[in-house]
C-alpha cells in the first residue's frame, strides 16, 4: 500500500506528462505554473497602502491575510503538480477551501445571510461548521473535491450580477466583464484537460492545466477589486470606492485596486 506522501499516489493525474522534464517534478509545467498564484499577492501591498492611507486599517488586514493564504495555495499546488501524491492533492484542495471559506465569512455581504443568520459571529459559525463538515466529506472521493470547489464560481457569479443590478459605476461593470471572460477563459482550460485529454495528446499539446493557473490567476486578479468595492460600499456607506489601475487606465497591461473617495454612496 503506497504511503499518502508517495509519488503517483493522487486520485487525480493531468493531461500533461509525467517526468518528462525532471526526474523530480512530475508536471514540469503545471508545477512552474503553479507560481501565477503569487501574482496575485501584488494586489495586497497595492490595497494596503492606498486603504492604510485612507484610515481604513481592517481591510488593509484583510488582504494581507488573504495575501498569504493565497501564497499556500499556489505552494500547495506546485507540491501536488511535483508529486501527484494523495497529500499534494488534498493540500490543494482543502487550502482553496479554506480560503474560500475565510472570503465568505469576511466579505459576504449581509443582505444575503439566510434569514436565521442575524450577526456575522452566527454566520462565522455557520460557515465553520460547513467548512468542517466539507473537509471531512473531501476524504470521501477526493477526485470531486475539484469540480465542487469550481461550482463556487458560479455562485460568486450571481452574486456579481445581483451587486450589478444595483450598481451604475460603469468602471465596476467593466471589472466585473473582465473578470467573467478571464473566467470563462480558464474553467474552459480545466475543464478541457479533464475531458479532452486523448485530443490534447494527439496533437502534442497536453499543457491547459498550467493556462488554468495563469488564467485563474488573472480572473481572482480581477475578483478582489470587485468584491473590496462592494464589501466597502456595504460596510463603509460614508466613503466611495473608486476602481483604479496602475500604472494607469491606458497601459494594456495593469494591476486593479480601490481607493476611497469621501462622501457619497453610489451603489
Ligand atoms: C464573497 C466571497 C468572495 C470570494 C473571493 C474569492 C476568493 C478566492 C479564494 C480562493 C482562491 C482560489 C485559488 C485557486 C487555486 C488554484 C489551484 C489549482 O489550480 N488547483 C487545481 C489542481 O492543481 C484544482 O484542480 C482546482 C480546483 C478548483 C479551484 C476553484 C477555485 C474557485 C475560485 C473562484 C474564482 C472566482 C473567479 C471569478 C468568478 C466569476
Ligand atoms: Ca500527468
Ligand atoms: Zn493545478
Amino acid at each position: 500500500m503506497p504511503s499518502i506522501f508517495s509519488y503517483q499516489s493522487a486520485e487525480v493525474d493531468w493531461c500533461e506528462g509525467n517526468f518528462e522534464h525532471s526526474t523530480v517534478i512530475a508536471e514540469y509545467y503545471n508545477t512552474v505554473n503553479g507560481t501565477a498564484l503569487f501574482s496575485l499577492l501584488l494586489l495586497a501591498p497595492l490595497n494596503f497602502l492606498v486603504l492604510e492611507g485612507a484610515g481604513v486599517g481592517t481591510f488593509s488586514e484583510l488582504q494581507v491575510n488573504h495575501g498569504t493564504s493565497i501564497a499556500y495555495n499556489s505552494i500547495f499546488s506546485m507540491y501536488f503538480h511535483m508529486t501527484l501524491s494523495y497529500m499534494g492533492q488534498l493540500l490543494d484542495e482543502l487550502s482553496i477551501l479554506w480560503t474560500l471559506a475565510a472570503a465568505y465569512s469576511f466579505w459576504y455581504p449581509e443582505i444575503y445571510f439566510p434569514r436565521c443568520i442575524k450577526t456575522r459571529k452566527h454566520f462565522l459559525w455557520l460557515t465553520g461548521i460547513t467548512t468542517v463538515i466539507s473537509t471531512l466529506m473531501s476524504f470521501v472521493k477526493p477526485a470531486i473535491n475539484a469540480y465542487a470547489l469550481n461550482c463556487i464560481a458560479f455562485h460568486l457569479l450571481y452574486l456579481t450580477w445581483r451587486e450589478l443590478k444595483k450598481c451604475n459605476d460603469k468602471r465596476v461593470h467593466r471589472m466585473a466583464a473582465t473578470m467573467v471572460v478571464w473566467w470563462v477563459l480558464a474553467i474552459s482550460s480545466w475543464i478541457s484537460d479533464r475531458w479532452l485529454c486523448g485530443f490534447w495528446q494527439a496533437i502534442n499539446f497536453p499543457y491547459l492545466h498550467s493556462f488554468w493557473h495563469v488564467l485563474i490567476a488573472i480572473s481572482l486578479l480581477y475578483c478582489f477589486p470587485v468584491v473590496m468595492y462592494f464589501d466597502i460600499s456595504y460596510e463603509v456607506p460614508t466613503f466611495k470606492p473608486k476602481i483604479e489601475y496602475w500604472p494607469s487606465d491606458s497601459w494594456p497591461v495593469v494591476v486593479p485596486y480601490i481607493v476611497l473617495e469621501e462622501p457619497h454612496k453610489q451603489c
